[in-house]
């Protein structure tokens, strides 16, 4: 059993110190009951909003000093943190110049980065392949002994990306979004199918609030391995919380040996 806490939250548009104020207040409210989580979930880019034309003024350096702060938290408090993703700048090597990521990192209870993953597919109805550096691998991490994967958010459109992280051994897939309304039917079914079809689960983070035209509905969800909603969010700011039975994923395996059946012969 694993509980897991989704912080549900608005951005303020280009400003990581008070997007970074905020969640320390929802951090907080998360960590107040009495039996705290196991894993907390942010949405995507949560540092700096899609402020994507400043992102080389406003993003982090290397995880600082966003991924610090919280690996304090994650060692203080005892917790996992799967830490959304940030906009991060890095240079992969001393030759390279740095450049824009939009990166996903994971803290354990320790407070140590157990996953560093860069988005992969980049939005491009949002202009965010002119600012944004690609990544270029499938990152899987283990959480309290569990398998998980990353996506964020436009990933989950890609379904051959999504198998190959089920296939590295994937359990629970962890999505931080930042996905608009007038797409929220697409948001929802494609976390409802990756989770049937990968027989897994599947955790959705999206944001809430404004940017300019763009409204973003939240409905962050948490999808079980048989493709049922165990939890949907509303529309608001805050924290939803569930719990999650990992011998769910192995039950419907053995049920529909989707794994056992697949023919890579004949697709590719
Ligand atoms: N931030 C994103 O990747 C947005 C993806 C999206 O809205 C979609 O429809 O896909």
């Amino acid at each position: 059993m694993l509980k897991v806490s989704l912080i549900q939250m608005d951005l303020a548009h280009g400003d990581p110190v008070e997007n970074r104020r905020k969640l320390e207040g929802l951090l907080r409210e998360a960590l107040k009951p009495k039996v705290k989580p196991d894993v907390i979930v942010l949405p995507e880019m949560w540092n700096t909003g899609y402020a994507l034309e400043r992102l080389s003024e406003i993003a982090d350096r290397d995880g600082r000093p966003t991924i610090e702060w919280l690996k304090k938290v994650a060692a203080e408090n005892g917790i996992n943190i799967v830490a959304g993703s940030i906009a991060d700048i890095r240079s992969e090597s001393p030759a390279e110049e740095p450049r824009v990521y939009n990166t996903a990192y994971v803290i354990n209870r320790s407070g140590e980065v157990v996953a560093r993953y860069d988005k992969v597919h980049r939005f491009r109805l949002m202009g965010e392949e002119k600012y944004v550096a690609p990544g270029e691998r499938a990152v899987t991490f283990d959480l309290d002994g569990v398998t998980c994967g990353l996506a964020i958010c436009y990933d989950i459109r890609f379904p051959e990306f999504i198998r190959k992280i089920a296939l590295l051994g994937a359990r629970i897939l962890f999505v931080p979004a930042q996905w608009p309304k007038p797409r929220q039917m697409h948001w929802k079914l494609l976390n409802m199918v990756r989770a049937i079809e990968n027989q897994f689960y599947v955790v959705g983070v999206n944001r809430v609030g404004s940017q300019g035209k763009a409204v973003f509905p939240g409905i962050s969800l948490v999808v079980n391995p048989w493709g049922e909603v165990l939890l949907e969010a509303d529309e608001k700011e805050g924290i939803f919380e569930t719990t999650i039975d990992l011998s769910a994923v192995d039950k419907v395996r053995r049920y529909i040996p989707v794994f056992e059946d697949r023919r890579p012969d004949v697709y590719y």
